[in-house]
């Protein structure tokens, strides 16, 4: 799968070559700082989470159900709009960035992959598009190939595909933006085991390459194979953030609880 080491989508690699991979001390992709929403009567869905999340590696997301994690997820390219001063994008306010710019260096990706009408590769052209780019056959090619779809995959529609070949199309349609980072809220949940390991290998693939990785997960295990670091969430706060080998480590109460009875 060497297909972003050269032509178009070369300087998707680029990103962070010379960062050292040390999550201690080593610059963050994006920081979060005092982020809050509040909903009526009182009640907030995230209290003062503030969060350093490094270059190039992957972070996980796990907490109970409704604890905030797609709140935090989607505050990181403004699907909900966080207040200003609270994100920061290579030290930017990302309130202050053009929301579609962001949108491309921060791409996501969903538990259901929506594709949109039209073949497979007019799903993966779509972003480039959008900014007047006619991505080649070739490059179609490559990044359906990094996705692990062959070329038989290029005529296809969205409706013969399995969920699971669907999620690697939308995989390859996100990353046609060339992101810096990449969002994911529960990618696998609808998937079998097999489907979950293919797109387990290309979030690794993709750390190998520089990219920094956000992924909201139920599965504790999942979250131990791929990410470096874990963020707990509970009703709405940070609680611990861990290195993946230190999960047992937990010391927040409902943490640990969450931890045990996790599969
Ligand atoms: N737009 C909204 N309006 C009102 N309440 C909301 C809104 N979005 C989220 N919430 C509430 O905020 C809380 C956190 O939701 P969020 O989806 O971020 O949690 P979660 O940890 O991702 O949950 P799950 O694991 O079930 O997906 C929940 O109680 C949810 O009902």
């Amino acid at each position: 799968m060497e297909n972003f080491e050269d032509g178009a989508r070369e300087h998707l690699l680029s990103v962070n070559v010379n960062e050292n991979g040390g999550f201690n001390g080593s610059e963050s992709k994006i920081q979060v700082k005092n982020l809050t929403r509040s909903l009526d009567k009182g009640v907030s869905t995230l209290q003062n989470a503030s969060l350093d999340i490094p270059r190039g590696k992957i972070m996980g997301i796990i907490g109970p159900s409704g604890s905030g994690k797609s709140t935090l997820l989607r505050a990181l390219n403004r699907l909900w709009e966080p207040p200003s001063g609270t994100v920061f994008l290579d030290g930017k306010d990302i309130t202050s960035l053009d929301v579609l710019l962001l949108r491309r260096k921060v791409g996501m990706l969903f538990q259901l992959p929506v594709l949109f009408e039209g073949t497979v590769a007019d799903n993966v052209r779509y972003g480039p598009q959008l900014q007047g780019k006619k991505l080649s056959d070739q490059e179609v090619h490559k990044l359906l190939t990094f996705a692990d779809l062959d070329s038989s995959f290029f005529n296809k529609s969205g409706s013969e595909l399995s969920v699971g070949q669907a999620q690697r199309v939308a995989l390859a349609r996100t990353l046609a933006n060339e992101p810096e980072v990449l969002l994911l809220d529960e990618p696998t949940s609808a998937l079998d085991p097999i489907s979950t390991q293919n797109i387990e290998d290309l979030l690794l693939k993709l750390k190998s390459k520089g990219m920094t990785v956000v992924m909201v997960s139920h599965s504790i295990k999942q979250i131990q194979r791929v990410a470096d670091v874990v963020c707990l969430l509970v009703g709405g706060e940070i609680v611990e953030v861990l290195k993946s080998e230190q999960l047992s480590e937990a010391k927040h109460p409902m943490a640990r609880r969450f931890l045990e009875l996790g599969s």
